[in-house]
C-alpha cells in the first residue's frame, strides 16, 4: 500500500512531461463543439486545416514535449529551450504544409514542460504554485525581456496595435490566464461532478471571457475580442454547459463566430496547458 502512494506521488519523468502534452492537446482537440475552433468533425472558422492535419501536428511534436522538459531539468538557460522551440515550429510547419496548428502551444506547453521539468530534477511533482514559481525563478527574466521584442506575427502585431496583452507579455507574468482562471474553472467544473466535455466547454469560455486572444484580435479587431468576451461572459452568466440549453446556446455561439470569422486560438491553446496540469496533478 505505502509502495502504491510512493510510486502514485514521484516526480514525474520528462517522457511523463512530454506524453501528458500530447494527450491534453488531443483532449483539447477532441473537445466538440467549441467556437470557431477545429474539431474532429468540423473546421470551425478555418478553410486551410481540419482534425487530420492537428494530429499530423501532434504526431511530429511528441518528441519535442520530452526534449523540452529534459533540457528544463537541466537547468537550460531560456536562449536554449527558445533554439528548441523553433525547431519544433519548423518541424509542426513540415508536418502540415506550412499551417500554424500549433504555435502558442509549442511555446506555452513548452514553457510548462521545462518547468516541471525542472520541478521534477529537485524531486517535486509539478503543482500549479509551484510551476509558476519555478517559470518565474528560472526564465521570468528572460521572458520579460522577450516581451518587449516586436512580434513579426499577425497576432503579435494585433496585439501590439490595439494595446493589448500579448501571448509573450501573458508568459512573461508567469501565465495569470492560465492560473487564475483556467486552472480554477476547471477544477470547480472537476467538483460539481461535470462529465469532461461539459467542464472543458466552460473553461473554454472562462478564459474566453478574460483573456487578450491575438487570434481573435488580429482575425476581427477590437470590435472581434469584445464580441466573443461578451458572449463567453453571457453564456457562463446562464449557467454555462449544464444549463438545459447550454449546448444549444454554444452552438448557435460558435455559429456566429464562424460568421465573423473568429477563433480563439490563444483560449485554446490554454484551455489545453489546464488539462495538462490536471494531468500532472
Ligand atoms: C512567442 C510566440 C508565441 C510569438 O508570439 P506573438 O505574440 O509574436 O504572436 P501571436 O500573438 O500570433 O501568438 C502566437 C500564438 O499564441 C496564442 N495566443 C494568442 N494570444 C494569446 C494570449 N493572450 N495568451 C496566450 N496565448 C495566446 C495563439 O495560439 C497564437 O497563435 C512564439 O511564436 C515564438 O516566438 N516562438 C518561437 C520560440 C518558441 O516557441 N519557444 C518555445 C519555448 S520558450
Ligand atoms: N482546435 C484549434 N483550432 C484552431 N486553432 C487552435 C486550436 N487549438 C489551438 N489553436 C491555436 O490557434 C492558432 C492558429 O490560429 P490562426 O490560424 O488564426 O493563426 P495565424 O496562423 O496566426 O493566422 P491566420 O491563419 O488567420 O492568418 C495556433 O497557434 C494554435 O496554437
Amino acid at each position: 500500500m505505502r509502495l502504491r502512494s510512493a510510486l502514485a506521488s514521484h516526480a514525474p519523468t520528462a517522457q511523463e512531461i512530454g506524453r501528458a502534452a500530447t494527450l491534453a492537446l488531443h483532449d483539447e482537440l477532441a473537445l466538440s463543439p467549441k467556437p470557431g475552433l477545429v474539431t474532429p468533425t468540423d473546421r470551425g472558422s478555418h478553410d486551410d486545416m481540419d482534425a487530420h492535419t492537428f494530429m499530423r501536428s501532434l504526431f511530429a511534436l511528441r518528441g519535442y514535449f520530452v526534449r523540452i522538459a529534459e533540457l528544463g531539468a537541466a537547468g537550460a538557460p531560456f536562449e536554449a529551450l527558445e533554439q528548441c522551440g523553433i525547431a519544433a515550429e519548423a518541424r509542426m510547419l513540415a508536418a502540415t504544409g506550412g499551417i500554424n496548428t500549433h504555435r502558442g502551444s509549442i511555446f506555452m506547453l513548452g514553457l510548462l514542460c521545462a518547468s516541471a521539468g525542472a520541478l521534477a530534477a529537485q524531486g517535486c511533482r509539478p503543482t500549479p504554485a509551484l510551476l509558476r514559481q519555478t517559470l518565474a525563478t528560472c526564465w521570468g527574466d528572460a521572458l520579460s525581456v522577450r516581451a518587449l521584442r516586436p512580434s513579426k506575427l499577425p497576432g503579435g502585431m494585433a496585439a501590439s496595435r490595439l494595446g493589448l496583452r500579448s501571448a509573450s507579455a501573458e508568459a512573461a507574468l508567469g501565465f495569470p490566464t492560465l492560473f487564475e482562471t483556467a486552472e480554477p474553472a476547471l477544477r470547480h467544473a472537476r467538483r460539481r461532478g461535470l462529465p469532461t466535455a461539459q467542464a472543458h466547454l466552460d473553461t473554454l469560455f472562462a478564459v474566453i471571457s478574460v483573456l487578450d486572444d491575438s487570434n481573435l484580435a488580429h482575425r476581427g479587431g477590437l470590435e472581434g475580442l469584445h464580441f466573443a468576451q461578451a458572449a463567453a461572459r453571457d453564456f457562463l452568466a446562464a449557467g454555462g454547459a449544464a444549463a438545459p440549453k447550454g449546448l444549444q446556446t454554444s452552438a448557435a455561439i460558435g455559429k456566429e463566430f464562424v460568421r465573423r470569422r473568429l477563433s480563439p486560438g490563444g483560449a485554446a491553446d490554454t484551455l489545453a496547458a489546464a488539462c495538462w496540469l490536471e494531468r500532472m496533478g
